[in-house]
């Protein structure tokens, strides 16, 4: 399986579970691993034969400004349901980083994998 690649895409959006972060916009900063076959595309030289990376990173902004939730679990799960939809995406690998939360650290957050890599039971 193939890649298509997104990294460090930062985007702005309502989230945290306390009540002070529900007055703010914070900033996460999300990669993401993209799975298809890109030999269509390449044979063609076709965008419309792949995944548009910058037409997802738009959505991805999008979403994020649409939405506000409590924890960053729930906005990645969304966010993967929501591209899966959208995109043509067999699988993905999603994280999301929040700098700053905890001081100490360069940044916190989770990762999730969704979807079926072939050759996968
Ligand atoms: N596993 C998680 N732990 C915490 C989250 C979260 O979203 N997932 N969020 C917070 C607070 O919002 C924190 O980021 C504020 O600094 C705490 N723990």
């Amino acid at each position: 399986m193939d890649l298509v690649l997104i990294d460090a895409l930062e985007v702005d959006t309502v989230i945290g579970v306390y009540d002070w972060e529900r007055t703010i916009t914070q900033t996460l900063r999300l990669d993401l691993e993209l799975g298809t076959d890109i030999r269509p595309a390449a044979a063609g030289d076709d965008i419309a034969q792949t995944l548009d990376y910058a037409a997802i990173s738009k959505r991805i902004a999008g979403f994020a400004g649409e939405h506000q939730f409590a924890l960053v679990e729930t906005f990645a799960e969304r966010l993967a349901e929501t591209l899966r939809a959208e995109f043509a995406i067999a699988w993905l690998r999603l994280t999301v980083r929040k700098p700053g939360a905890v001081a100490a650290a360069s940044a916190v957050g989770v990762a999730i994998a969704r979807g079926s890599r072939p050759g996968d039971a």
